[in-house]
């Protein structure tokens, strides 16, 4: 009997030993837990915002969903809801509404809004964004200044005005969406690519300045999705572009993207690229041969042009 039990227990040890270590190797891969943490959204009403929504919601975060809709974001909140009864944990899901191009007293105030729905904030997700279609000579300088409130001043805004109660808990994650167009400009997108350059930088700096309070950022850079930015898109005198691209139609699915956001949060990603191998080598070859990068889009502004000519 002794001989027996002598065998078993460590067997019985090592087995719960190894459990153990698989269980803790799952915990690692799939990084900090989203359950109850609040997550505020901007651009919630449609496309990346609202699968962003989906998934945190299913994640079990708190969610604040920012938009300029209140009716969009009540039907995103409703069905968000509706799924619930069975669930536990799940939070029904606060609204704020305020448009990202207003003054910055205005976005200050509606970070208070923000703020007052949980009493803080664990992820800011900067989503909303608005892109531009039109070339340089014509777009008005005003469309260019709205381009970059809505997607950089806005935002920047934002997160300064939930940047305080962050430190002070030294603790957040601030997240921002911005585009491969962030990295490399291409031709007729001026207003948008370069909003996206700005937002890349600013975030880089607020990277290294947030370490030492213990606060994340996340810059995620993806190409092509398929949601409604080409249609909302403002042309050079500010009317909507209103077409649906090919490239855009052609593009990754929202919900895809937006479990990427997730893990790039759940693991506290400073960089994220969702880009096909073809974008991903023009960001290194901007970087590595700039004189190859600069004629391949020139060819493609003479191109965009001439058929637009025809
Ligand atoms: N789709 C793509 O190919 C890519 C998109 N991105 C980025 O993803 C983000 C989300 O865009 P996407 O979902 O694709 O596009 P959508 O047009 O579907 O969604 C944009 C969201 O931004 C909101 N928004 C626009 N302007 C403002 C404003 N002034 N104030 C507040 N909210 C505003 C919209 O709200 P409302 O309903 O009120 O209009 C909407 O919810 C953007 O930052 C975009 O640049 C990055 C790479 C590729
Ligand atoms: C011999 C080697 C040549 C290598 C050069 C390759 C050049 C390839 C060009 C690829 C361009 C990719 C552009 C991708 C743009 C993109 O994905 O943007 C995402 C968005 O934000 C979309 O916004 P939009 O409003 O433009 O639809």
């Amino acid at each position: 009997m002794e001989r027996v039990m002598g065998g078993v227990v460590p067997l019985v040890l090592g087995g719960l030993g190894l459990v153990l270590l698989y269980r803790l190797l799952q915990r690692l891969q799939q990084g900090a837990t989203i359950q109850d943490t609040v997550v505020v959204i901007t651009g919630a009403s449609s496309g990346l915002g609202r699968e962003c929504a989906r998934v945190f919601h299913a994640a079990k975060a708190r969610l604040v969903l920012c938009g300029r809709d209140r009716a969009r974001l009540q039907d995103i909140v409703q069905e968000l809801t509706a799924a619930d009864s069975q669930r536990q944990q799940m939070y029904t899901p606060c609204m704020v509404i305020f448009d990202l191009s207003d003054t910055a007293e205005m976005v200050a105030m509606a970070a208070k809004e923000i703020l007052s729905c949980y009493g803080h904030v664990d992820v800011l997700i900067n989503n909303a964004g608005i892109s531009h279609r039109g070339n340089i000579l014509e777009t008005h300088i005003s469309v260019q200044r709205d381009v970059m409130d809505t997607n950089y001043f806005g935002p920047i805004a934002l997160t300064q005005a939930l940047l305080p109660s962050m430190v002070r808990r030294r603790s957040g994650h601030v997240v921002v969406i911005s585009s491969i167009q962030g990295k490399i400009a291409i031709p007729y997108r001026s207003a948008y690519a370069a909003s996206k350059h700005a937002t890349q930088a600013y975030f880089d700096c607020l990277r290294a300045e947030m370490e030492r309070y213990n606060i994340q950022v996340t810059v995620v850079s993806p190409g092509y999705i398929r949601t409604n930015l080409s249609l909302n898109a403002v042309t050079w005198d500010g009317s909507k572009y209103g077409v649906l691209d090919k490239t855009t139609a052609l593009g990754r699915e929202p919900k895809d993207v937006a479990q990427e956001v997730l893990k790039a949060v759940r693991h506290r990603s400073k960089e994220v690229l969702l880009a096909g191998p073809l974008p991903t080598l023009a960001v290194y070859i901007r970087t590595l041969c700039p004189a190859l990068f600069f004629k391949v889009m020139a060819s493609r502004a003479r191109k965009e042009q001439k058929s637009k000519d025809e």
